[in-house]
């Protein structure tokens, strides 16, 4: 497949657009060139797409990627990132987003004040669809932790509250936030979910 091939990463959100391309990048070791690592170019649209209200992230992931592969036109890929509190029967789950903006870090945390167990897990769903009317497949990586007053830079969305469990890498215990970009690109959830993503990718070169 000659590097013509565009995917299109349509995301409103320019964080998770920078780690996509560098943990998929570092997936594709033996690509083009070194220059050029990917066996296609990487593009991203931002647009705010609309999420419809479901139960299941799969749900949202695949309703919002068959509509982004209808206004791109092509191959398209998007993300939808739930954050999972186990005393909460694993809510804000897909609704974390408002959560946050509504509540921040303190307000998420105060959720869990009557709860002794403050397990949580991240979770990542890529969705893909190789254009207009195709069939849409996700990817699903999950990273348990749990929530934690903030620590660490205030970057990147729920970040410095995400304290993953030692057992998923090299913490150090330290939040997301307080993890250097190229530890937290090894364990995240997103790695694991743009693994999956990048296997199958790799199937259709
Ligand atoms: O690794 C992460 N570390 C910390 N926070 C994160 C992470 N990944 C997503 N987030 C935040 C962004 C948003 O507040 C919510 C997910 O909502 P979500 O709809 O998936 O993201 P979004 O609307 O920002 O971007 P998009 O246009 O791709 O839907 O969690
Ligand atoms: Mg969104």
């Amino acid at each position: 497949m000659s590097s013509s091939r565009t995917i299109t990463f349509v995301t409103g959100n320019a964080n998770k657009l920078r780690e996509f391309t560098a943990i998929i990048s570092s997936l594709f070791p033996h690509g083009q060139s070194e220059a050029n690592p990917l066996p296609f170019t990487i593009s991203s649209a931002k647009l705010d797409l609309v999420e419809i209200q479901e139960k299941t992230p799969e749900a949202i992931a695949a309703d919002k990627c068959k509509r982004a592969a209808e206004l791109v036109g092509g191959e398209v890929v998007t993300e939808d990132t739930c954050l999972c509190f186990d005393s909460l029967g694993g809510l804000p789950g897909p609704y974390i987003k408002w959560f946050l903006e509504t509540l921040g870090h303190q307000g998420l945390n105060n959720l869990l004040a009557a709860y002794e167990d403050k397990s949580a897990s991240a979770l990542c769903i890529f969705a893909y669809s190789a254009g207009p009317g195709k069939e849409v497949r996700t990817f699903t990586g999950r990273t348990k932790g749990r929530i934690v007053p903030a620590r660490g830079d205030n970057k990147f969305g729920w970040d410095p509250i995400f304290e993953p469990l030692s057992s998923e890498g090299n913490t150090n215990g330290h939040t997301y936030a307080e993890m250097d970009r190229t530890v937290k690109n090894g364990l995240s959830h997103r790695y694991k979910a743009v693994k999956e993503l990048a296997d199958f990718l790799k199937t259709t070169i």
